[in-house]
């Protein structure tokens, strides 16, 4: 196996067969992606979609999680840039998910511990979503007084629009379980030390079938799903993201996450539920 270590978030391996994997590579913030994350990801699945030599591809996350979507830090500098700054910055991660989406060879998410906000965009926006019992999702972005945008298409397209209203308007966690019976997964395996050989088991017969055959069905499939990404939703999600994230409630919700305290319009205790 040839391995190649890209500078500073991720890992990448290609082996023998041309099975390449990303490996996020963030662990002390949960695979959360950046700015450079969102660059190096791009840029990787780039090159490994134009390398004649990779068959598929294959994106995991270091240590105890998947990803935990959008780094909070990197978000809430939205209240100090410039709203080209912001819209840029949401052209990239809708220009790297689509990278993901659209490459012609078959993309395979290896979901371990949490997938919450993008991180969830990320294993929908991938062909095939594996992920053992433990694991947990959450399309959490409501939380912080945003919403997922950009990868709402990607949501929608995997589990269509009504169980995506209730994911994103709840923005709660739901099991492994859950989430296969609603088509973002396509496996769940007993424990994560399974997710491998259950890897091993979708690669082998993913590598029994012609690649131009996989490019031509990713094709036509992307343009009959239930809407195809094309570059106005994908700008549309950007510029509404940028907007929302530079308001008051995402600058409220982005510090009260840092300060580790709840959201000002979560009910404290002793809030009179009944009252209406
Ligand atoms: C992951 C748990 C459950 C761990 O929960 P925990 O185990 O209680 O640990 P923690 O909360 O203390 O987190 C450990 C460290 O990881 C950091 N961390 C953790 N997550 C992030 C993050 N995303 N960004 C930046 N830092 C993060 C966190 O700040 C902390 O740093 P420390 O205090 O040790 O310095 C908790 O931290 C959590 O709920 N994180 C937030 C996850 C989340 O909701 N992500 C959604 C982000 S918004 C998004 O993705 C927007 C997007 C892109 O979808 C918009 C669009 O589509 O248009």
């Amino acid at each position: 196996m040839t391995n190649m270590t890209l500078p500073r978030t991720l890992q990448l391996a290609v082996d023998a067969r041309g099975v390449a994997r990303i490996t996020m590579n963030r662990p002390e913030v949960f695979n959360a992606f950046n700015e450079l994350m969102i660059a190096e990801l791009a840029q990787a699945v780039e090159q490994l979609s134009a390398d004649a030599g990779v068959r598929l591809i294959v994106l995991a996350g270091a240590g105890k999680a998947f990803s935990a979507g959008a780094d909070i830090q990197w978000m809430k500098r939205a209240s100090e840039a410039s709203q080209e700054e912001n819209l840029q910055d949401a052209r990239r991660f809708a220009k790297m998910l689509h990278l993901i989406a659209d490459c012609p060879k078959p993309t395979l998410a290896l979901v371990q511990g949490l997938a919450l906000g993008g991180g969830v965009g990320l294993a929908a926006a991938c062909d095939i979503a594996l992920a053992s019992a433990d694991a947990k999702f959450a399309v959490s972005e409501a939380r912080f007084g945003i919403l997922p945008a950009v990868i709402g298409p990607y949501v929608v397209n995997a589990v269509g629009p009504r169980q995506a209203r209730r994911l994103a308007l709840t923005a709660s966690r739901i099991t492994a379980e859950q989430a296969l019976a609603m088509g973002l997964l396509h496996e769940v395996v007993a424990t994560a030390a399974e997710l491998d050989a259950a890897l091993e088991r979708w690669v082998a017969e993913l590598l029994l079938n012609g690649p131009l055959a996989q490019g031509e069905i990713k094709r036509l499939i992307a343009q009959l799903e239930v809407g195809p990404v094309t570059a106005e939703v994908r700008e549309l999600t950007a510029q509404t993201i940028s907007r929302v994230r530079m308001g008051e409630e995402a600058r409220q919700g982005f510090a009260a996450f840092l300060a580790k305290q709840p959201a000002p319009w979560v009910p404290q205790a002793g809030d009179d539920a009944t009252k209406n």
